[in-house]
């Protein structure tokens, strides 16, 4: 089954060469099981890889899954042009009277920020409030999922002593939720930031259901007792040469960061890196479209 995104994507010819079955609203049919509607709030600078990324993941699946991309109308994007947002995105008052089924709020470069001084932290705050009514399940990235643990569960961030960034082992504190069905004991995944959260306090609140962490990096994944709320504080969803990319960055601006950790071959900066968690990016959103939007989203919304 294919996936429904806006006409003239830039991404459509990659993933059409990657296979991924595209189309575009001219090319939808109708289906006796109504295609699902997600909604990616792309917090992203650099939007146009983040929505390969995700769209990758997300046309992984038999579902007809319509996708609308959204961006903060609070502030203004520089690392992405004004036409490709015009075109390809709403803004939260375009969409606001309608219904997801789901809704990918992703990272942001800003955890440096308090909450309160993000320029579209408003913005976002009213986005968090209507998708308590107006979307099935939110599915959090990085700076995403800090923010959602701070609106909804009033559990703050606080800043490492360095830079996390590597890929580093988890492993599973439940592994009888359905977000994590098929997953090994232990995994990889990718993580770059300078903040953290307390596991303390998310174990301490009973509507959380932290389900994994790494020795080395902390929380990774959590879940709230309801469905409605899951927080990845990594980076599932990056390819093998991102964390790359944001290293040579750094490093090009004299910022004093360490080389990625159980990254580069050797740890030789010149060496192409291995992607070794793939399958289980795959298998994360194919478990929340599956068990936390497919299976219990409305079929007809109210
Ligand atoms: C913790 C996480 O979630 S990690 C995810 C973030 N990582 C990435 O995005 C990796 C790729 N990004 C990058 O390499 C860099 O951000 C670059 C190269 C695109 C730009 O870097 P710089 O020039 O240093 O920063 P710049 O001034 O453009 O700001 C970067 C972004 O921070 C955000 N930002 C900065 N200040 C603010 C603020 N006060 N309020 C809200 N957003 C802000 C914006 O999104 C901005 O990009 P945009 O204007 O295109 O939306
Ligand atoms: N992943 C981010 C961390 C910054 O918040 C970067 O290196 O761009």
């Amino acid at each position: 089954m294919p996936i429904n995104i806006p006409k003239k994507l830039p991404a459509t010819g990659l993933l059409e060469k990657e296979k991924i079955f595209v189309m575009d609203e001219e090319r939808a049919f109708e289906q006796d099981i109504r295609p699902l509607n997600i909604i990616i709030l792309n917090l992203m600078p650099e939007k146009e890889k983040t929505e390969l990324q995700l769209l990758r993941l997300l046309g992984n699946t038999p579902l007809q899954v319509n996708i609308t991309f959204m961006n903060t109308a609070t502030h203004e994007s520089k690392n992405v042009s004004k036409t490709h947002l015009d075109t390809f995105y709403r803004t939260f008052e375009q969409v606001k009277h309608r219904k997801y089924d789901g809704m990918i709020i992703t990272g942001a470069p800003i955890e440096h920020l308090e909450f309160e001084d993000v320029n579209y932290w408003q913005e976002m705050v009213q986005i968090m409030d209507w998708s308590k009514t107006n979307v099935t399940s939110v599915l959090h990235i990085c700076w995403g999922a800090q923010a959602a643990l701070y609106h909804h569960y009033d559990i703050g961030k606080f800043e490492l002593p360095k830079k996390c960034s590597g890929i580093f082992k988890h492993r599973l504190s439940d592994y009888t939720v359905d977000l994590v069905r098929g997953f090994n004991d232990e995994f990889n995944a990718p993580v770059s930031r300078y903040t953290s959260v307390s596991m303390e306090e998310i174990k301490r609140d009973p509507r959380l259901n932290l389900l994994s962490i790494s020795d080395d990096s902390g929380v990774f994944l959590v879940v709230s007792n309801d469905g409605k709320h899951v927080m990845i504080t990594g980076h599932f969803e990056y390819d093998a040469i991102t964390l790359a990319e944001e290293y040579d960055r750094d490093i090009s601006k004299g910022i004093d960061i360490d080389i990625p950790e159980n990254y580069f071959p050797n740890d030789d900066p010149t060496a192409r890196p291995l992607n070794t968690w793939r399958s289980h990016t795959h298998l994360l959103f194919s478990n929340w479209l599956n068990y936390y939007v497919y299976q219990q989203t409305p079929f007809e919304w109210e």
